[in-house]
């Protein structure tokens, strides 16, 4: 549905280049949450502004329902930017407006009847959980009922396309939960394509469906949101995992367990229905091997679960191997070493 082939946007400042998207290609499937990760600078908004032409990029092309947004006529470009809804993570509403009056706002601007309005922004209002707040200006409001009122004015004129840019940014904990539910109620009920930028890998967590992670205007790796939390491949994608879920035992405790004479440990990889079976018992009965789980966690990640288990295992040299290999054919495992050894 979106398809960004090759895109790539160099600013110039003076004599200075900076190139703040290089050769970017991904595809966005129609119905997905997609997400796009990546510390500061590492050119999430630009790619964003890309996506509806406020930033053109300097080569490559944007495709969206495989038309080439850069080639659209100023005519084309605005009934395109219609159909993309964009929340923001500073909201940008109009403080001398009610909550109504910013909802109803892109539709003046695209000259809707009156009446139409007014049922259509009844309709957001309710959609939101807002309508008592119809008639209240947003400095009356709190983060999470401002970023409501944006979500409503984004969906306004009916988009098919949701961009959000760190859209919870601002907002604490559990109002960013509310906010997200209501991102995976736009998708789910209304069907539209929702793209985010975000530097929090909670985020990603919660709702996306795929995500793509970015660095220094590079897309350094992308894919279904459950295969890179399991098996994430760049060390950057590794340091935002860690971020929302610690996968092995702290440094600390990991050299008081060797220096006190614990075995060797390994990391044991369970991904969807395999977490169903008791394949560790099995295993290790049938070899005579005993085994000591030291650390982890089985967790629900994209509605699949997905095991993180450091273990150690007790028996003969020859019979713990057999476990491993044998391990090996139906979960992924790996040694887990301290930076110490
Ligand atoms: N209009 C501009 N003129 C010059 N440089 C720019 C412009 N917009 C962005 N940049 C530069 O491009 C690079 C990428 O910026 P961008 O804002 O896209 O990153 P980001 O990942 O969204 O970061 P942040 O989360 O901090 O906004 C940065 O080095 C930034 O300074």
């Amino acid at each position: 549905m979106i398809e960004f082939r090759n895109v790539s946007k160099t600013f110039s400042l003076g004599k200075r280049e900076v190139h703040a998207v290089k050769a970017v290609t991904l595809s966005v499937q129609e119905g997905e949450i997609f997400g796009i990760i990546g510390f500061s600078g590492a050119g999430k908004s630009t790619l964003l502004r890309i996506v509806n032409m406020l930033e053109r990029p300097t080569s490559g092309k944007v495709l969206i329902h495989g038309v080439n947004v850069g080639e659209l006529s100023p005519k084309e470009l605005r009934t395109r930017r219609q159909n993309i809804g964009m929340i923001f993570q500073n909201f940008n509403l109009f403080n001398s407006r009610t909550v109504s009056g910013n909802i109803a706002y892109p539709l003046r601007l695209a000259g809707t009847p009156n009446k139409e309005i007014e049922e259509r922004v009844k309709e957001l209002l309710q959609f939101v959980g807002l309508t008592e707040k119809a008639n209240d200006y947003p400095n009356q409001l709190s983060g999470g009922q401002k970023q409501r009122v944006g979500i409503a004015r984004a969906l306004a004129t009916s988009p098919d396309i949701l961009i959000c840019d760190e859209a919870t940014s601002a907002l604490d904990p559990e109002t960013t939960a509310e906010i997200l539910k209501l991102l995976k109620k736009v998708n789910k009920e209304l069907g539209i394509t929702i793209l985010l930028i975000t530097h929090e890998m909670h985020v990603i967590q919660s709702i996306c469906s795929k995500v793509a992670i970015m660095e220094e205007g590079k897309v350094i790796e992308t894919g279904e949101v459950f295969e890179i939390f399991t098996n994430p491949k760049h060390s950057t994608t590794q340091r935002f995992i860690r971020s929302v879920q610690q996968d092995k035992p702290s440094e600390k405790l990991l050299k008081d367990w060797y220096e006190n004479g614990g075995g060797l440990l390994y990391r044991v990889i369970f991904k969807g229905d395999v977490t169903n079976k008791p394949i560790l018992s099995t295993i290790t009965k049938k070899n005579n091997v005993d085994f000591n789980i030291v650390y982890g966690s089985v967790k629900e990640l994209q509605e699949r679960f997905f095991g993180n288990l450091i273990v150690s295992f007790i028996g003969e040299q020859i019979a713990v191997q057999n476990v491993l290999e044998e391990l090996k054919t139906i979960v992924e495992i790996e040694e887990v070493l301290g930076n110490e050894r």
